[in-house]
């Protein structure tokens, strides 16, 4: 592809997760893939400059731009060469007219500055969370790490995190699928809140496809029971073949139907030495990995989060046993999500503790812990740990 060719699939690209991001489309790296699988003229080295173009043109627009022209001109105002693609070639972009739309560079839609500022996020922390994240990967605890290492070179350990190493973004572990699992090191970490120890019984009750499950289930080395629960059948369907290459044999999977969760989770109550709430939320501490996200979320999905957070934390509260703890935990640095939530849990429960998470990472934050890329070099995440009455 000719240089005017790169940027003029840049701008289609952007095109397509402008819309997507308005109308509940796909992700940026699924649209990426989807429009290359159709165009085998692009090599790999065309693939990565074009992609390159199209995060670095998200990550420079706080606001959703207006087109994808407009958003790979503001880039173009800075870089002489991306401005000289404007060519009116064949495949490349049309010249640039003097008096055409340009985004406006920032890096936060307002309203959620605004809502950051609120919940204590300066300023100054903001452009960290739509930096580019490294690549971390979570160590089986019973893998041969000096294999590891010899594997990966260019591994580092993370300060803090037993199992943790960090990589240079793009290398490639898919050999070492089942031995290590790719989990940024905030994720990590705020499993470590759990305190899993053999033996456990823990409701892991917003598993996903796992990432936290295995962590904890690997932490309790392949002793007790985790029954790992959610709404979303995709998503569960692809914990158990993730826990079968991972040797761990005391995952149950349970699909639970919306609405009636509480019926289909009635025969655990006061069973669980810990359930684990990884809840549904916006995602503000995400944004280094889906830089878009943060022009998808609003103000009414927020809402909707913020009711659906508080309903999961009431069906957790009932499966802990007497004394027994429930982790609480956010990929969010918005308190409506994190200490606020946590806050409105305990004038529901006022008979339930804190009790300080131990983490490596992060600041106290409200009635938990924080964890911030700027401060800690991970995702956002909010943790609270709160301790069943005896
Ligand atoms: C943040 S994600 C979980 C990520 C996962 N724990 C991991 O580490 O990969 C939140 C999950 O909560 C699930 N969820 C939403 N509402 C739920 C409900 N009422 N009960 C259980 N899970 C729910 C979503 O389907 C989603 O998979």
């Amino acid at each position: 592809m000719t240089p005017a060719a790169r940027t003029q699939a840049a701008i289609e690209l952007l095109d397509a997760i402008i819309t997507g991001t308005r109308e509940g489309g796909a992700a940026a790296d699924t649209l990426i893939a989807r429009y290359f699988s159709t165009r085998r003229y692009a090599g790999s080295k065309d693939r990565r400059a074009v992609r390159e173009l199209v995060y670095a043109a998200i990550r420079a627009c706080g606001e959703p731009p207006v087109s994808g022209r407009a958003a790979v001109r503001l880039l173009a105002m800075t870089h002489e060469g991306l401005a000289s693609t404007f060519d009116g070639s064949a495949h490349g972009p049309a010249l640039l007219g003097a008096d055409e739309s340009v985004a406006a560079p920032g890096i936060v839609p307002a309203w959620i500055g605004a809502a950051l500022d609120r919940s204590g996020v300066p300023a100054a922390e903001w452009p960290a969370l739509v930096d580019r994240a490294p690549l971390d990967v979570r160590i089986r605890q019973d893998a041969d790490s000096a294999a590891i290492f010899a594997a990966l070179p260019q591994a580092e350990p993370i300060p803090g995190l037993g199992y943790g190493i960090r990589l240079p973004a793009g290398t490639d572990v898919s050999a070492l699928s089942g031995v290590v699992e790719v989990q940024d090191a905030g994720s990590q970490a705020v499993s470590l809140a759990a305190d899993a120890s053999p033996g456990m019984t823990i409701v892991d009750l917003c598993a996903g496809a796992g990432g936290k499950t295995l962590a904890l289930g690997d932490a309790m080395g392949g002793q007790g029971r985790i029954i790992a629960c959610d709404v979303d059948r995709a998503r569960l369907s692809r914990l158990a073949p993730r826990a079968a290459k991972a040797d761990l044999s005391i995952v149950e999977t349970r699909l639970l139907d919306p609405g009636r969760e509480a019926v289909e989770l009635a025969d655990l109550a006061g069973t669980a030495d810990v359930v684990f709430v990884d809840a549904p939320c916006s995602g503000t501490g995400t944004w280094r990995r889906n830089p878009e996200a943060r022009w998808r979320l609003t103000s009414d999905r927020l809402r909707r989060l913020v009711a659906t957070q508080a309903h999961v934390l009431d069906l957790a509260a009932p499966l802990v046993r007497p004394g027994g703890a429930l982790v609480y935990v956010v990929c969010s640095l918005l308190d409506d999500e994190g200490a606020g939530q946590i806050n409105e849990f305990l004038s529901r429960y006022p008979d339930w503790q804190v009790s300080a998470p131990m983490l490596p990472f992060g600041r106290d934050h409200g009635r938990g812990r924080r964890l911030t890329p700027a401060h800690d070099a991970t995702d956002g995440f909010f943790v609270a740990r709160l301790l069943a009455p005896c």
